[in-house]
């Protein structure tokens, strides 16, 4: 499993292109019938990903984990982005259709992912997070999760939020997640944006046509640099740094976050006039 290190924010503005890709953009995740993981350093934050085609891939361990089975001292969330598939989990299976979810609990141990079809396979995101108590397994199909109508067609933002895993939703020890789906000729997410001292960030895109990019912008506030990303790739937003992103045609996105606590409206929100 790949190891990111921390940056500290003062160094992070010295950085290149080349640099801000390796320290904080996840673009080799997608792989068939593999699991691929990367270990972020900002909360212990495992970010994967799993397309099964013709093989049913199981959940390992890994070294850093120094844990019989993965899910020993973790939690994990699921979000199923490709056509539909299943997650077995100690005997019980459940089937994702696109953004359907599902959380494991600490303690689960056998786990495999599979797709229904492999001409249309599954794209399971996965996120997980240390954890110190078990809380239950439990999947939430989209239509059931909350949903809210953000920003207006005028400011290219229209788009629909939608909470799984969060303090009023699937219970967790400390993961929160859900997605973002931008309407057609909407592109921008999270404007104006935040930063939250009290928990890291993952932002992993998705739907984004093959010919189209994200404009995703990171750093201080009044510090700020960008990534280019495409389909499927993810960005590491540690705590010092806004996330949010402008894309050449409408996309979505997974955020998930780990930390101090899991009230997804803790931010500290900066106007569009004082980003530099
Ligand atoms: O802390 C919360 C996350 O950054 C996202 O939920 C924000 C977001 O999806 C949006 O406004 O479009
Ligand atoms: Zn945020």
């Amino acid at each position: 499993m790949k190891i990111i290190q921390h940056v500290h924010s003062e160094d992070f503005k010295t950085y290149g292109t080349d640099k801000i890709r390796e320290r904080f953009l996840l673009d080799d995740l997608k792989e068939k019938d593999k699991a691929n993981f990367v270990y972020s350093h900002y909360d212990r934050m495992v970010t994967g990903l799993i397309t099964p085609t013709n093989q049913v891939v199981p959940l390992g361990t890994y070294d850093i984990l120094r844990a019989e089975f993965f899910l020993e001292r973790r939690e994990m969330g699921v979000i199923n982005v490709g056509g539909a598939g299943s997650i077995i989990a100690d005997g019980t299976t459940y089937n994702l259709a696109k953004l359907d979810c599902l959380y494991m609990g600490k303690g689960v141990k056998d786990v495999s992912f599979s797709s229904a079809d492999a001409n249309n396979p599954a794209v399971f995101y996965i996120l997980s997070a240390p954890a110190h108590a078990t809380y239950p397994t439990t999947y939430l199909q989209n239509a059931d999760a909350f949903s809210a109508q953000l920003g207006s067609v005028e400011t290219a933002n229209e788009r629909k939020i939608m909470r799984y895993i969060h303090k009023d939703g699937i219970q967790s020890c400390q993961l929160v997640m859900g997605l973002t789906i931008l309407s057609t000729g909407s592109v921008w997410n999270t404007i104006p944006p935040h930063t939250h001292d009290r928990r890291m960030e993952v932002y992993f895109y998705f739907d984004v046509d093959e010919e189209h990019r994200v404009f995703h912008y990171m750093g201080e506030p009044q510090e700020t640099r960008h990534i280019i990303v495409a389909n499927h790739e993810a960005v590491l937003s540690p705590t010092w740094s806004i996330h949010a992103g402008s894309g050449t045609k409408n996309y979505s996105f997974i955020w998930g976050m780990a930390g101090e606590n899991l009230d997804y409206a803790d931010m500290d929100t900066f106007g569009v006039k004082e980003l530099k």
